[in-house]
């Protein structure tokens, strides 16, 4: 007979409605599968998926305004300790109600994730056992594992979930963390219970700013720990606020809201103050006889709004993760992006000539920097814009140039970017643009590696790692005979194809990745994510940047949610029409509009746009840039 394990046992009896082996499960589990059964919901069956409509979420976010700023700093950070665990961390209030969630883009797909969203209700008579909502009708935190959760479809899913508390002991909210069961780690749950520790903790300072806050332990290592009470007291010693540790460690004695400093400690509030407002550590004995370090944390100013906090902010940059010297300083999560880039060391080994294609604004240039990176070359990286160097003095500009070998050349000559490049890597971006002169030079020297300057007799022999890059489609204007075939076959030895923003399946990383790069540890919500990724961001990476910077200027609070971005649209067709320095001046603006016009309707192409206007190719590259 095939083996059944105990939780196989307990499951079957359940889904069969027979009686269950209480003594082989927690008893919360216990108690909550008969709940569920009495309620006469089927084990095998679908949970209601009751979601609030979003005015109601948003009364509810309001309502919790003080404890979702602090809680959603707070999951930032559990996420970024877990970050790439497949988790979703939920905040939900008191009744169980999800406000928001910050996870790994992969579980916020999946369909768990995707059934923890704002508004979605984990009350037990709805999802039946579950963390969040036992943890909400038990105020102490709750672990449900796998198949322990009522419903079988929830069966693949791990929650951890534990109230936050005021000092009365009511509970706020809910901080939960969720994962598929294989993922799960035992840690994940003693984070959870800090991290909400850790709110209940800034509750405190937050709610109590213009009282005293001393923090005391019987060990004076662990004042700076979260382990420490923190109490809150008033200018005439009375008790104002306490925390979930002070309420255990003070057992027994009146240790309770509206009671009295000198209830507690055998010293009094007078002399522990001399102390104590000195600024260093005391040592003060409670009532029961025990003996404990104390030190003021914050004094409370009457009628000053912030008080002075004693103790430093933790700092909110969180120091980079150490990793392999040749990862990626760029999010590449996305299956083609990986796929397209996974041999380039050995490309770069062979100095085989790497061509990136991609829409503007996709990170072209941030991936020809990898691909020095990755080349190990001691030499310089060099970029080069071919559509911003005029067509005359294009090959004086990589080759370099004699003195006096042209009108206005430099009078001490130049060595030229190649001999720059020399060890390193060349990098021309907008290589559609080189001029059709300079193409042949350029194949000349990628055949040979030997140049000779403009007006010079001497050849250089130099080694480059040659990076090319292009929005526009090279294979058409070689069909058009634009671009010369040979010189594409041989810039194209090894080709990097960059998706634009709108196919990559891993945009919730890149979001995080420039929130984190433009304004450090500031949460952003998955629901924000989930708005920005609806968009088509013809500017790609670039325009998302500009879109985060505005919501972060424009923001109220210390957080992004989906509501910073009502009213920040992505750059529209009008908004293209002329480029930002010469949208505020009329007349610029006319030509520039004129400029840009005949850039799109040459399909990108700046040497033509230029030839067709009279313009110089710099002229039309500024306006076009
Ligand atoms: N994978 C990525 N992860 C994070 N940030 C990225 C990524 N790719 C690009 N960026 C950021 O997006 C912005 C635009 O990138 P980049 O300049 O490399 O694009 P590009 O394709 O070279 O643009 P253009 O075609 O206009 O020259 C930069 O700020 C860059 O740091």
């Amino acid at each position: 007979m095939q083996h059944l394990s105990i939780m196989d046992r307990a499951r079957n009896a359940l889904e069969r409605g027979d009686r269950f082996p209480a003594a082989t499960l927690p008893p919360v589990v216990v108690d909550s599968w008969q709940r569920c059964r009495d309620a006469g919901l089927d084990p095998r069956g679908a949970p209601r998926q009751n979601v609030l409509a979003f005015s109601q979420v948003n009364d509810r976010r309001e309502e919790n305004a003080a404890l979702r700023r602090l809680a959603l700093a707070e999951m930032q950070l559990l996420y970024s300790q877990i970050a790439g665990s497949n988790f979703m961390i939920a905040l939900g209030d008191a009744d169980g109600i999800v406000l928001d969630t910050i996870s790994d883009q992969h579980f916020a797909d999946s369909a768990p994730g995707r059934s923890i969203i704002p508004g979605s209700i984990w009350d037990e008579s709805q999802r039946g056992t579950n963390a969040l909502g036992l943890a909400a009708m038990y105020h102490k935190p709750v672990a449900i594992y796998g198949r322990e959760h009522y419903f079988s479809c929830h069966g693949h899913l791990s929650c951890m979930a534990a109230p936050i508390l005021n000092s009365r002991g009511e509970t706020l909210g809910l901080l939960d963390a969720s994962c598929a069961y294989e993922a799960r780690q035992e840690h994940t749950h003693a984070l959870v219970r800090m991290a909400a520790a850790q709110i209940e903790n800034g509750l405190i300072f937050q709610e109590c700013s213009g009282s005293f806050i001393f923090a005391f332990h019987p060990r004076m290592e662990y004042l700076d720990t979260i382990s420490a009470v923190l109490i809150s007291v008033g200018r005439e010693g009375g008790i104002i606020s306490l925390n979930r540790p002070g309420i255990k460690l003070l057992e027994g004695l009146p240790a309770k809201i509206g009671g009295h400093f000198d209830e507690l400690f055998e010293a009094g509030f007078g002399s522990a103050m001399d102390g104590l407002l000195n600024g260093g550590v005391i040592r003060i004995r409670d009532r029961a006889g025990s003996s404990l370090f104390m030190v003021c944390r914050q004094i409370g100013l009457r009628r000053a709004r912030a008080a002075v906090a004693v103790k430093a902010e933790r700092p909110r940059k969180m120091p980079p993760l150490l990793q392999d010297r040749n990862a990626p300083a760029f999010v590449c999560d996305d299956a083609a992006v990986r796929r397209s880039i996974a041999d380039i060391g050995d490309a770069a080994a062979l100095r085989m000539p790497v061509h990136i294609t991609g829409e503007t604004g996709t990170g072209k240039d941030l991936m020809a920097r990898h691909v020095h990176q990755l080349s190990g070359r001691k030499g310089e990286f060099i970029a080069l814009n071919c559509g911003a160097v005029p067509e005359n003095l294009f090959i004086a500009e990589i080759f370099g140039h004699e003195r006096g070998a042209f009108t206005n050349a430099r009078a001490e000559g130049a060595p030229g970017l190649a001999r720059a490049a020399d060890r390193g890597t060349l990098f021309l971006d907008e290589v559609a643009d080189i001029p059709p002169a300079a193409q042949t030079s350029l194949l000349r020297f990628l055949d040979s590696m030997e140049l000779r300057a403009v007006g010079g007799h001497k050849t250089h022999k130099v080694d480059i790692q040659i990076v090319s890059a292009t929005n526009r489609d090279l294979q058409e204007m070689v069909a058009s005979r634009a671009f010369r075939a040979d010189l594409y076959y041989r810039l194209n030895a090894f080709t990097i194809r960059l998706p634009p923003l709108r196919a990559r399946s891993d945009f919730g990383g890149v979001v995080r990745h420039l929130m984190e790069e433009l304004a450090p540890g500031t949460p952003i919500t998955d629901a924000a994510i989930a708005e920005l990724s609806r968009r088509a961001w013809p500017g790609n990476i670039r325009e998302l940047k500009t879109v985060l910077q505005r919501a972060l200027v424009r923001r109220r609070m210390e957080y992004i949610d989906e509501e910073c971005f009502n009213g920040i649209e992505p750059a529209t067709e009008n908004d293209q029409e002329s480029c930002a320095l010469c949208r505020p001046h009329p007349l610029s603006r006319t030509k520039c509009r004129e400029i840009r016009a005949v850039f799109r309707a040459t399909k990108g192409n700046t040497s033509q746009t230029a030839r067709q206007l009279g313009l110089s190719r710099t002229t039309v590259y500024k306006h076009v840039r």
